[in-house]
């Protein structure tokens, strides 16, 4: 685990002496668009058109932000058009690699060994961390945008003259309610569980760990009634939510410390992770051995001996019965 520094990598972990034993994010630093014309999006510049075979997708199969890019790419019938590569799940001294016996890792456009090498490729003089989801313009050569939330929103309605898909997972009529529980969602739930795991003092993690849990308490009361997060509708809400609940009792439960309860201990938020899960082709996006072997594996600071669980057996393809919810 580390960051580039002038275009040199250093291996380093998180420093939380600052933020006396808080994690801080830090936010994604390449924010541009693909947009149907190539006309410049809402940040950053101008010239990524959407154009088929023109984009390449780098994820891990482990992490919750990168999870959220392949589930849009199968929801927008994306797959013949961007193509992907898979990072190793084991993140050490050199960060995300390439390098590994799995057949699914491989770095499909350059032949690369390390994640900081495309981002030098992009800048070769950058400072920051390396960080999947990266969305890559094979055609100039480099760096779209490494914000997830970005780059689910570009693949929502940028490809559509393309695949000729119009599903809308952000439709403008509810786009300040999404908005609204996706920054309650992102603080004390998808950031949240981080936030608990990655703490350095009692302090910070007991009040990330209860925020997360109030969150998720009032999710549950949320999903009493409704199937979906927001006006009864799958939107881009609930995606942003599913990939944490998924990880949430293999994971975050034992390993990050989120133990007050399990997800499966919510007759609601674990019948809804269910239902998502079920959607159509979204099984095909997640992999339990590369989140299982990332966390526990990777992050030698909080399990020095790198031993995985075994559990738990969860059947995500059991019945949910939430369909009876309409609104
Ligand atoms: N804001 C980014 C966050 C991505 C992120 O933090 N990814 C993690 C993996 S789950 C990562 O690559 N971490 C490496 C690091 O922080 O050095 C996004 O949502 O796209």
């Amino acid at each position: 685990m580390g960051l580039l520094i002038d275009g040199q990598w250093h291996d380093k972990w998180y420093d939380t002496k600052r933020s006396k034993g808080k994690f801080e994010r830090e936010s994604a630093k390449l924010r541009n668009w693909i947009t149907p014309d190539g006309r410049e999006g809402a940040t950053g510049k101008g010239g990524f058109k959407a154009e088929s075979g023109r984009y390449h997708l780098y994820v891990s199969l482990a992490c919750p932000w990168a999870h959220r890019t392949l589930i849009f790419r199968k929801l927008k019938q994306l797959e013949a058009h961007i193509d992907v590569s898979v990072v190793d799940p084991d993140m050490l001294d050199q960060g995300w690699s390439f390098l590994s016996q799995r057949p699914e890792v491989e770095e499909r456009v350059y032949g690369l060994e390390f994640m900081h090498q495309l981002y030098t490729k992009n800048d070769k003089s950058y400072s920051g961390r390396v960080t999947v989801p990266v969305l890559w313009d094979k055609q100039t050569a480099q760096i779209v945008s490494n914000e997830s939330s970005e780059i689910i929103r570009m693949f929502n309605n940028a490809f559509n003259h393309i695949t000729g898909d119009s599903s809308d997972y952000y439709p403008h009529a509810l786009r300040s309610e999404i908005d609204e529980i996706n920054d309650f969602v992102y603080h004390n739930i998808n950031n949240g569980v981080y936030k608990a795991g990655f703490a350095t003092t009692q302090d910070a993690y007991r009040i990330a760990v209860h925020d997360l849990f109030e969150a998720l308490d009032e999710i549950e009361t949320r999903l009493a009634n409704t199937r979906y997060l927001v006006a009864g509708q799958l939107t881009e809400a609930d995606w942003r939510l599913f990939t944490t609940l998924l990880r949430f009792d293999s994971v975050y439960h034992g390993h990050f410390k989120c133990n007050i309860k399990q997800i499966e201990d919510y007759p609601n938020l674990s019948a809804y992770l269910r239902d998502l899960y079920q959607h159509a082709g979204i099984a095909e996006t997640v992999n339990f051995e590369h989140i299982k072997r990332h966390y526990y594996f990777s992050h030698t600071m909080i399990n020095p001996t790198q031993v995985v669980p075994e559990g738990p057996n969860i059947d995500y393809l059991s019945g949910h019965n939430r369909h009876r919810l309409s609104l």
